[in-house]
């Protein structure tokens, strides 16, 4: 926020805590448009980061970038994805607290991308090591394999997932990531035998067709074209120009090969043996019932499925049913009988996406026994949906959204709470709408919706869709957030169809319709298809199909059933880490950059809770920081606490504002941070800082240029140099030419460096903190155990005591560490020239790393140390 401050003027605010209009929904979406237009995605409301798909690529995820954010306090720098990242991270690291980022947001608002970046950001910034390296490889790389069977093209997003996804990544002591498991929500089965108008069914089907060598699509039995498959053309859109799914296929296989995959062969027979089956076709014989007339269908499925072809068929137009222990066989009708192959389908599709989900956990397993590892969980999920009609996937996905819209509430409430308790101020708690009423009514045992859903797909007679509607009329008739047409007024009942109810969500009213409910629900798949793919010899298909299930007598769980209780163990997971939020939204329709429709943002706005997010956290005050960071930032506004302040910095703060004539009601003092209450309070102090930061600087640019020229700092480089000079070469033994290149070479690059961060520079608003923070941290990092139990958990107080410290532990290398963390190009740069020298002959094998190291720590550390000593003073500002 700190950073937020400064440019708050040229493009908004960065944190909406900081909107002085903060209950107007106009200033909120003004803020967000502004941000967009400068291609400022992420703005902050207090900890939640909000994301605005940019459609576009920006030039904020490079390398570099991630440094920027690693490791540094989350308010220092610019709202970003990283920023989040590294907060939770650090705080899984020193807290040794598992946590969860939870991304949301609707279809294309770019969770999915968000959680790639997330994962990026890990896998470069973290501890390596060659397992590490194996692990990364296979986070990273489980995504094209699940992208490929689990998205598809919509209306919506051209790279839709179709399936929710919880990723927990492993840490080891060391904080590298060691492990990892993903738990999947809800694949859109029903997309495997059916699209909508300008939609297409998963990627894996195209991408097979298209990428597939002649060798494998020959032995699969299936031609190049996708118009030949029944379940590919429903939504005519075979071809779509964003998406290469020759080029896709070949990541995936490579993705599949990186998380050891060896069954690849009979995973694409599945695929294969889908597109076949949608190729089966009935007719109808003189008696009605269905007859196969497609037989090579069932050729090259009986092949593909390792099953025999003619049980296949008959399976296909019979129905099996066991009463009383006797078997009933009856004939299909063509309606019937193309409903059995669907749903073989769907069936087949969705166990094998699961086991895909398995078998990617195996090969991210960590396997040792480690009781030090922490967990850091992704949840990448879909997002509140209303449509026109919607439907019992929506039903279930707007249900999650109300379970997570109360597990936020009750946590953000609950820390703030717990907050401002801990810190013994007085606040009033805020109200907000509590969603637990609208979740009872989904999910109440005997009384909810799943329940008398569930009831009628199980009782014996002739349950409809219709029936579910009036047993749900009758049970739940007097909810206030339940309406259907015959419960409306006259008024209202217009809106609503006769097979339709309507829910008032936390973030708006949705209708749905109950058709297809109790089909969806009951996910029936007859006994003898069942039976048929039980007896498979594919691995793949016996492993999805358990012989158990035929003979458990306890009624399989239903969809929705079995979506609730994996939402209550997802709850249990979430509940038990700490949580931090991103929010994304899409800024329009036409997947088009640079283009912000107003009437969308502020519909997203509304159904991911914002506004009221935002409420909850300005109920009592816009800021809130510790003393020392206040002091810090603050005390060259005060004679009395500029340049130090010796007292406790709650002393130091309270003669600080009252210097800037702080008046009572706009702050409180609480036992570890101020609390302010008004945002305008806090920029009048920010612009004062601005003022004399612009006297500082001027100071310290005299500074600089008087230590980079004085004679002195030479002669001491030089002495310095000359002193070192024999024992290095000895050490290192460099020739002539190499030691030459050092004194010359490393004095420009501190000069270069020093400028670029100089407080002219308009990049320096966070550097002097870094350095500082930076510095400490590596203190921490760095020293040995039993100097830490002296100094730590008190962090050495100033930097000149840190300096003293180091140079009495005579810490070179971590002075290196330092400057690394600083700029890593330097690091590069240096070794490259070591390498690249005559005595290690270009080679990377042939380079010692402790040599020319201690050759480079010995003159960085001599130099940071007079720094450090010369601009104490300025550092710590
Ligand atoms: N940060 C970003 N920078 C550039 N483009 C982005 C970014 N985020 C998203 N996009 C674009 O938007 C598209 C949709 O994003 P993404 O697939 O992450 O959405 P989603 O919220 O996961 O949608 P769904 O719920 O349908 O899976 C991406 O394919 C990409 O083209």
């Amino acid at each position: 926020m700190e950073s937020a401050l400064t440019a708050r003027d040229r493009v908004g605010v960065q944190d909406f805590v900081l909107l002085e209009n903060f209950t107007s929904e106009a200033a909120f979406i003004e803020n967000l448009r502004k941000r967009f237009k400068e291609n400022l995605i992420y703005t902050y409301i207090g900890s939640v980061l909000v994301s605005v798909n940019p459609y576009k690529e920006l030039e904020i995820y490079t390398k570099q970038n991630m440094e920027r954010y690693r490791g540094v306090s989350f308010y220092e720098v610019s709202p970003h994805l990283y920023a989040i990242a590294d907060n939770s991270y650090r705080s899984l690291r020193t807290e040794r607290k598992d946590q969860c980022i939870l991304i949301s947001g609707e279809s294309g608002a770019g969770k999915t991308e968000a959680t790639k970046k997330i994962l990026q950001y890990y896998a470069v910034t973290c501890p390596a090591s060659q397992q590490v390296e194996t692990v990364k490889d296979r986070l990273l790389q489980s995504n094209p394999v699940l992208e490929a069977f689990g998205n598809a093209k919509t209306l919506r997003n051209d790279n839709s997932s179709r399936f929710g996804k919880y990723m927990d990544v492993q840490f080891d002591y060391r904080g590298a990531p060691v492990g990892g498991h993903i738990l999947n929500y809800l694949l859109e089965k029903s997309r495997v035998v059916h699209q909508n108008h300008g939609e297409r069914n998963f990627h894996i089907f195209y991408q097979l067709l298209e990428g597939g060598e002649e060798d494998l699509l020959r032995r699969l039995g299936l031609e190049k074209n996708p118009q030949q498959y029944h379940y590919l053309v429903k939504g005519h859109c075979a071809r779509v120009s964003s998406i290469n799914d020759k080029n896709e296929w070949k990541i995936m296989r490579r993705a599949l090969s990186v998380i050891s995959f060896n069954d690849s062969e009979d995973l694409l027979s599945i695929v294969a043996s889908v597109l076949h089956l949608g190729n089966v076709q009935f007719a109808a014989d003189e008696q009605g019932n269905a007859q196969v007339t497609t037989e090579n269908q069932i050729k090259y499925l009986a092949r593909l499925l390792a099953v025999d072809g003619s049980v296949l068929r008959d399976a296909l137009i019979h129905k099996k049913i066991i009463a009383k222990g006797e078997e009933l066989v009856s004939p299909l009708n063509l309606e019937q009988a193309a409903y059995a192959r669907d749903a073989l389908a769907k069936a087949i599709y969705g166990r094998t996406f699961s086991w895909l989900v398995n078998k990617v956990n195996k090969s991210l397993a960590y396997k040792a026994s480690d009781p030090l590892t922490t967990v850091l969980g992704l949840l990448d999920i879909y997002g509140f949906e209303v449509f026109q009609h919607n439907s019992f996937e929506q039903f279930c996905i707007n249900y999650c959204n109300e379970k997570l819209q109360q597990l936020f509430i009750e946590l953000t409430l609950k820390s703030e709470q717990e907050e401002y308790e801990s810190e013994g101020i007085a606040w009033e708690p805020v109200q907000y709408f509590n969603n637990k009423i609208i979740c009872d009514l989904v999910e109440e045992k005997f009384k909810g919706i799943i329940s008398i859903l569930d009831e009628e797909c199980l009782r014996p007679g002739d349950a409809t869709d219709m029936t579910f509607l009036e047993k749900l009329e009758e049970t739940v008739k007097n909810h206030p957030h339940f309406l259907t047409h015959k419960l409306a007024d006259q008024k209202t009942r217009k809106s609503l169809g006769r097979e339709e109810f309507r829910l008032s969500h936390y973030a708006g009213d949705v209708t749905y319709s109950v058709a297809g409910f109790l089909d969806k629900n009951n996910d029936l798949l007859f006994r003898n298809l069942k039976e048929t793919m039980c007896n498979s010899e594919n691995p793949i298909i016996n492993q999805c199909f358990d012989r158990t299930e035929l003979t458990d007598k306890k009624r399989p769980e239903t969809a929705a059933t079995q979506f609730k209780n994996s939402l209550s163990k997802l709850m249990e997971i979430l509940m038990s880490k700490e949580p931090s939020y991103i929010r994304c939204m899409k800024p329009n329709d036409a997947k088009q950059a640079d283009r912000f429709d107003e009437v969308l943002i502020r519909h997203q706005v509304k159904y991911l809770g914002l506004m009221e997010n935002l409420r909850v956290r300005r109920a009592g005050f816009a800021y809130r920081r510790k003393y020392e960071v206040f002091l810090q930032r603050y005390k060259s506004l005060c004679p009395e606490t500029w340049p130090t302040w010796d007292g406790r910095p709650y002393d130091g703060v309270a003669v600080l504002v009252k210097h800037l004539g702080y008046k009572p009601e706009e702050y409180k003092m609480g036992r570890t941070k101020i609390f302010i209450r008004f945002p305008k309070t806090l920029f009048a102090t920010e612009d004062a800082l601005e003022v004399r930061k612009q006297s500082l600087g001027e100071a310290l640019t005299l500074a600089v240029d008087f230590c980079l020229k004085s004679t002195k700092m030479q002669a001491t480089w030089r002495g310095f140099y000359r002193r070192k000079k024999f024992l290095t070469m000895k050490r290192s033994g460099m020739r002539d030419t190499e030691r030459e290149m050092f004194p010359q070479q490393l004095p420009q690059f501190i000069k270069g460096f020093i400028y670029r961060n100089h407080p002219r520079c308009p990049e320096n608003e966070y550097f002097l903190d870094y350095i500082r923070f930076s510095f400490l941290m590596n203190l921490k990092r760095n020293l040995p155990k039993n100097v830490l139990d002296k100094s730590w958990p008190t962090p050495p107080p100033s930097l000149c005591e840190a300096s003293q410290l180091l140079r009495r532990l005579c810490m070179q290398n971590m002075v290196w560490t330092y400057c690394k963390r600083i700029s890593p190009e330097w690091k590069q740069q240096l070794e490259q020239k070591v390498i690249a020298s005559e005595i290690f002959k270009g080679k990377k094998d042939n380079y010692p790393q402790s040599v020319p190291r201690l050759f480079i720590n010995t003159r960085l550390g001599e130099f940071l140390e007079k720094v450090q000593q010369e601009f104490y003073i300025v550092l710590s500002l």
